[in-house]
């Protein structure tokens, strides 16, 4: 299956790497600076320095171009341009190339996820997500790393998994296409809160019991969107929550931890959490879910809870039973 990468960050740079280990792979960016580097030096310094690219990867700056013949299409912008993204390619997409949606988030203003998003824009196209905890650097350098691809057509997850895993990039596929989703986006909100922990020097033993308990969140969320908590329990849920609430490598940690030394996060790097906090919130209140950690972050970000007050908020909850028995 001959692929093409759609957005030339540091995740779609790593992905293409992989992919190219097996074929040509086109690679589809914006910034002339950026291919001209990936073609001429087989590297991409702006967002992957350090790592030599193979030489079967092109990057390549017109959509019709890049997209020419694709089999597989990857989707790897963030998660609050895909829709944008999806129209600007509509006229070069082959009406039958599965598409692959690797940002992991939630639709700011309209709470959907992505599958959601490119069902609305790209309709009966097959579908596929993939999420896990894999750092770009990590997956790029070769280093070991296990994902979750799923799509509801098993067949297609299956083939996928088979033409996108490389020698050290294991895909487990699967069909949950919402629970992939769920994991992706609502980690990525938890590690802010982990950094701030951090930030805030509240110890390691806050640490464990933030992650703990923001899965909780996660898998109550998730589920009540319709998760199976088995894809939640593996690696785009606990397994990406684990990885990235971890350290500074995440970029949502990281803007946690600036946020709780009060230090300045204009200039930090992307960071998913931030666009996914407000709404995920909101979807678990219109759903009566209770996700104080979530509601918290939420708060730090838009400003109306200065991040003292949300430890305080969060320690001060009624005690209650750890989970109810039947
Ligand atoms: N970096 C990582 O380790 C991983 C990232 N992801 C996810 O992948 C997605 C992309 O992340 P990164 O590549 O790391 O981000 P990045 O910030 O490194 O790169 C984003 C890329 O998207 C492009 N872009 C931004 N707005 C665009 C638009 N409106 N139209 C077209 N292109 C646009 C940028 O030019 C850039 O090439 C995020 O949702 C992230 O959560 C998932 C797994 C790992
Ligand atoms: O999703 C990731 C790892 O699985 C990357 O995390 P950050 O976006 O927080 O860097």
């Amino acid at each position: 299956m001959s692929v093409a990468v759609v957005g030339g960050g540091a995740w779609g740079t790593a992905l293409a790497a992989v992919a190219a280990r097996a074929g040509h792979v086109n690679l589809l960016l914006r910034d002339p600076a950026v291919a001209e580097a990936i073609n001429a030096q087989r590297s991409n310094p702006a967002y992957l320095p350090g790592i030599a690219l193979p030489a079967t990867i092109r990057a390549v700056l017109d959509p019709a171009l890049a997209l020419r013949g694709a089999e597989v299409v990857l989707l790897v912008t963030p998660a609050q341009t895909l829709r944008a993204v999806c129209r600007t390619l509509l006229p070069a997409l082959p009406g039958d190339a599965a598409l692959v949606l690797c940002a992991k988030g939630i639709e700011r203003d309209t709470g959907l996820f992505a599958s959601a998003v490119v069902e609305a824009e790209l309709p009966g196209r097959p579908i596929a997500v993939l999420s896990g905890p894999s750092f770009a650097a990590d997956v790029a350098a070769g280093l070991p790393t296990a994902v979750t691809l799923a799509a509801r057509d098993a067949a297609l997850a299956d083939a996928l998994a088979r033409r996108l895993s490389g020698p050290a990039f294991r895909i487990y596929a699967g069909t949950d296409v919402l629970g992939v989703e769920a994991g992706g986006a609502l980690k990525n909100v938890l590690a802010i809160a982990a950094g701030a922990s951090a930030g805030l020097g509240l110890g390691a033993s806050a640490q464990a019991a933030l992650v703990t308990r923001g899965f909780v969140e996660l898998s109550r969320l998730g589920e009540a969107l319709g998760a199976d908590p088995r894809t939640l329990m593996g690696l785009s849920g606990l397994g990406d929550l684990v990885l990235t609430c971890s350290g500074t490598q995440s970029r949502n940690f990281a803007y946690g931890l600036a946020l709780g030394r009060g230090d300045d996060v204009a200039a930090l790097k992307l960071a998913e959490g931030v666009f996914s906090a407000a709404i995920a919130a909101r979807l678990a209140r219109e759903r009566g879910i209770e996700a104080p950690i979530i509601e918290a972050v939420a708060g730090i970000l838009d400003g109306s809870l200065p991040v003292a007050d949300a430890v305080a908020a969060l320690l001060a909850r009624p005690l209650k039973r750890e989970f109810e028995t039947a």
